[in-house]
């Protein structure tokens, strides 16, 4: 769906941070964006969403550059849901469910399919028991997990997610993992970014590694993570199964079942 081309991005007073990118997002279905702190991860998404506009290049999205006039902007948007990093810049409501519905009002919809789309998206992310809180009374994690449903609800065909799981404990990251993969099963394009390197492992089968706002390496997920200098030289680790690999000579497998499985066979033999 987007398309960008030699994108350059520069906040006034500072260096690029982004420098001649280059993405093609028909590359995979659940594309990941890896890069340590200030790599330029939440900037490329900003300008994905047309919140902020390439200093120089272009991004097309359905093979059309992309407008930021109100309507193009209302269009994108109905297309693409993006999940922020802080939960509270997209959290206005007072109470959990007026939030998620805010949305689905905005767009014109039924107060019964709202009511359903509410419920199904609340239930995704295991926050059923929040659903008539205020929002000042929900943690950190709890009104990330908001932000996630309230995009859920929108049934976009493309989300983009920065940061999910940081600072969910790990019963709410399986859940957003369970919800990315359902969503991929269900032909909506992902695109996440996150220094959680298990999961980006585990669910993405695209990376671009991003480092001090440039591209320095991007594939298909086994063969960008079996490059240990890529990995490290932009600051990040390699995923558990990619080090038992490379240490312990053991096959690589992208899910740690397989591996737990073939060692059982190996000591039954
Ligand atoms: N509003 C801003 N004004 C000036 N510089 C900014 C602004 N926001 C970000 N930057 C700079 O742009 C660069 C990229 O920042 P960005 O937030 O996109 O990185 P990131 O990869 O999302 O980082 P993190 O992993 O910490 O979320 C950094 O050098 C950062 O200092």
């Amino acid at each position: 769906m987007f398309k960008i081309n030699n994108l350059t991005y520069k906040y006034e007073k500072n260096k690029n941070a982004l420098s001649n990118i280059n993405m093609d997002f028909s590359n995979g279905n659940v594309i990941g964006i890896i890069g340590s702190n200030g790599s330029g991860k939440s900037t490329l998404f900003m300008n994905l969403m047309g919140i902020i506009k390439p200093t120089k290049g272009e991004i097309l999205f359905k093979g059309n550059l992309l407008k930021y006039d109100k309507k193009s902007l209302y269009n994108l948007r109905k297309d693409v849901g993006m999940v922020f990093q802080d939960p509270e810049k997209q959290i206005f409501y007072s109470t959990v469910y007026d939030d998620i519905a805010f949305s689905l009002r905005n767009i014109g919809l039924e107060e019964d399919i709202i009511k359903v789309r509410v419920n199904k998206a609340l239930e995704a992310v295991n926050g059923m028991d929040f659903i008539g809180k205020p929002i000042h009374f929900l943690s950190y994690g709890q009104k990330k997990r908001v932000a996630i449903a309230s995009v859920i609800s929108m049934e976009n065909k493309m989300v983009l997610l920065d940061e999910p799981t940081a600072g969910l404990d790990p019963m709410s990251t399986r859940c957003i993992v369970d919800i990315i993969k359902r969503l991929s099963e269900s032909n909506v394009k992902v695109v996440i970014s996150s220094h959680d390197m298990n999961l980006m492992y585990e669910i993405c089968d695209y990376i671009y590694v991003l480092n001090e706002g440039n591209i320095i390496d991007e594939g298909n997920t086994e063969d960008v993570f079996i490059n240990e200098e890529g990995i490290l030289g932009a600051g990040l680790e390699l995923p558990w199964l990619v080090k038992v690999h490379k240490k312990m000579n053991a096959p690589l497998f992208r899910k740690e079942e397989d591996l737990f499985d073939f060692y059982k066979k190996e000591t039954e033999k």
